[in-house]
């Protein structure tokens, strides 16, 4: 279970400071596909981030299959952070422009001093990815492409949840379908907890088992 209990995050300090998110609790079953929907601003690319181990929170804490996530200041160990995987909203700004499909596919393994060819051939085809595509770089493909090659690159962490933070929102409907049938056909096959942060609720409603907007957990952003 991935668990948030009553986590306040703020950004600055003093009068000018925003809190994004004040006293938000949630929990994320294995298996579990729920959607969390809110207006732009909301406080869901903080909460997805928090979640994500990438952003310590004020207050509260995270809990990753009964392991609490060590506060501000000390680095959550690479096993935890990888049970948790985020789908950022861009796709270009999640990825080196550099770096061709295959590297990005193959970059947890590589970072494990793994090799990335077995990996990279295992997802690359199941989110349709193919060889010709895997030797380009992000400028020579487009969003859609590059979205499967970082959910790819996600799904390569073999995560017990998955995060995406309206991570199809740039996309046209069949490259949205199509991704979201991908994340489901793998969470058939292996259970993890998926969490879509999304302003769409049409979408959250057709794809997910339950959707709660952001602000049953949370008061909306304010000032102070
Ligand atoms: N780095 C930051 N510094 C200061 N304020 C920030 C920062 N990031 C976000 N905020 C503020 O925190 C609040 C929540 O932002 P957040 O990006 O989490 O919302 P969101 O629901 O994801 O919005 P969107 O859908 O537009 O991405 C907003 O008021 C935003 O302006």
């Amino acid at each position: 279970m991935l668990t948030a209990e009553a986590i306040t995050c703020r950004y600055g300090r003093g009068p000018g400071a925003v809190t994004a998110l004040s006293d938000v609790s949630l929990r994320l079953e294995p298996g579990m596909r729920l959607g969390l929907t809110g207006p732009s601003g909301s406080g869901k690319s903080t909460l997805a981030r928090v979640l994500a181990l990438l952003y310590a929170p004020d207050v509260g804490c995270v809990i990753v299959d009964g392991v609490p996530v060590p506060r501000a200041g000390t680095a959550a160990p690479r096993w935890l952070r990888r049970r948790v995987q985020l789908l950022w909203q861009s796709p270009r700004a999640a990825t080196d422009p550099r770096a061709t499909l295959r590297h990005v596919v193959g970059e947890p393994a590589a970072l494990v001093g793994d090799d990335p060819a077995p990996v990279v051939e295992h997802w690359a085809p199941r989110v349709g990815l193919s060889a010709e595509l895997l030797g380009r770089h992000p400028h020579e493909v487009s969003d859609g492409q590059l979205q499967r090659a970082c959910l790819a690159r996600a799904l390569a962490c073999e995560p017990g949840y998955l995060v995406a933070d309206e991570a199809t929102a740039m996309l046209d409907v069949s490259t949205q379908a199509a991704l979201l049938e991908v994340i489901a056909q793998v969470q058939d096959d292996h259970g993890m907890g998926v969490l879509l942060l999304t302003h769409d609720r049409a979408v959250a409603r057709h794809w997910c088992g339950e959707v709660v907007p952001i602000d049953e957990l949370t008061s909306a952003p304010e000032r102070g």
